[in-house]
């Protein structure tokens, strides 16, 4: 709180106004819990618990002997509530991708589930699973090579109707797909056009109509402005937004910044080799973060504000991540961690709401995976 006396910026009073919004959230959310049994009055729409991926490490040509494997991602627990952004931030390599390719069956998890309303969809096969894929769909990183460069954009965007001609009858779908066009800005007329006949962010534009086409609920956006230019990516999220209210989208929103997931999440989850280090609502996160790593991540992002960024302690890590086919015993951050104890290299830290911060009504008290977890 700011303190009598003292100077009170602009950030302290946007910082108050977040917190206040905070708790009443969650005091909503608390009220709903106890009347309904959820945070939202509602089933999550995703329930990810454990989710684990393992990629065996070969040695061998001919004769091919599994020597280890990549641990890509390794236990992960998050939910994804209706019409919802949950951004998840973390260093390259840290897992984000695969967890989304498993999101979108692109990679069956070597262990845990994906609950979408309530059903297990990483055992499904046949139609059940096609219906379910239907619902949640991805958007791409790289709008450079994610577009076939010799299919037009019309067919590019209607190629999902290919897969599920339920959606569009083939009369229909020439309308369909302008009128995609013109939801995420680009004009109707283009539809002939090929992917090279496009700037980057209209590329994006194109990759966002092709995941919109089948009417999804759930949208996985693996990086989808890391490769534009900043003045292109802060249109691009803008067009995301507007996009979420207009057709009740949830979106699960990776990035490897955290100053590019804040302005569209409303719940961040901060990975590090392959788990969950922290996770909660983005005042919880930006304002109280109580995970060494969250709080070096965050001391990196810039500042605009001079006054701010005065009083401001920039954390360096010290070494590069380690292997996930090799990670640290406990906790995986522990190796690059300025409090790390044995108890830490003992003992792998769960990620739940710290024992200094439970029952009590303040943002710190989110889910960190850290056994020294302070603001
Ligand atoms: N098919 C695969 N076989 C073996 N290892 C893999 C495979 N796919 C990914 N990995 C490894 O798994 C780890 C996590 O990769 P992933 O692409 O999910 O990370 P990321 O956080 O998305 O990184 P980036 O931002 O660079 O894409 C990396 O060490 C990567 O090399």
């Amino acid at each position: 709180m700011p303190q009598q006396g003292k100077h009170v910026s602009k950030d302290d009073l946007k910082r108050e106004g977040r917190i206040a919004e905070h708790l009443l959230h969650k005091a909503q959310a608390e009220n709903d819990y106890a009347e309904n049994g959820s945070a939202s009055g509602h089933e999550p729409l995703l329930q990810v618990r454990g989710l684990t991926k393992h990629y065996p490490l070969t040695q061998g040509v001919l004769v091919k002997k599994q020597i280890g494997s990549v641990k890509a991602v390794d236990g992960v627990d998050f939910d994804l509530g209706q019409g919802e952004t949950l951004g998840i931030v973390g260093e390259s390599g840290c897992g984000k991708s695969t967890v989304a390719k498993m999101l979108v069956n692109l990679e069956r998890p070597t262990a845990g589930v994906i609950k979408y309303k309530g059903e297990d969809i990483t055992t499904l096969s046949g139609r059940a699973l096609k219906a379910v894929r239907r619902n949640i769909q991805m958007v791409f990183q790289d709008p450079y090579t994610s577009l076939n460069p010799r299919m037009t954009v019309g067919d590019i965007i209607g190629e999902p109707y290919e897969i599920h001609p339920e959606v569009a009858p083939k009369g229909d779908r020439r309308k369909k797909v302008q009128d995609l066009l013109d939801v995420v800005g680009l004009n109707p007329e283009y539809i002939n056009r090929y992917p090279h006949q496009f700037s980057g962010g209209q590329r994006q534009r194109i990759g966002i109509a092709r995941g919109l086409a089948l009417r999804p609920e759930v949208i996985v956006a693996d990086e989808p402005v890391s490769a534009l230019d900043v003045s292109v990516q802060a249109q691009v999220i803008n067009l995301l937004d507007r996009l979420q209210n207009e057709f009740d989208l949830s979106y699960v929103f990776i990035a490897h910044d955290l100053s590019i997931v804040r302005h569209i999440s409303d719940r961040v989850g901060v990975m590090y080799l392959g788990r969950i280090a922290e996770i909660g609502s983005d005042a919880e996160i930006y304002d109280y973060p109580t995970h060494p790593y969250t709080q070096a991540l965050l001391s990196a992002v810039p500042v605009p504000d001079p006054e701010a960024r005065e009083g401001r302690e920039r954390i360096l890590l010290s070494g590069d991540v380690p292997s996930p086919a090799n990670p640290p015993s406990g906790c995986h951050f522990r190796t690059r961690c300025w409090k790390a104890q044995q108890r830490c290299a003992d003992e792998e830290p769960v990620l739940a709401v710290p024992e200094v911060f439970r029952g009590g009504d303040t943002p710190a008290s989110h889910p960190s995976a850290c056994h020294f977890a302070e603001v």
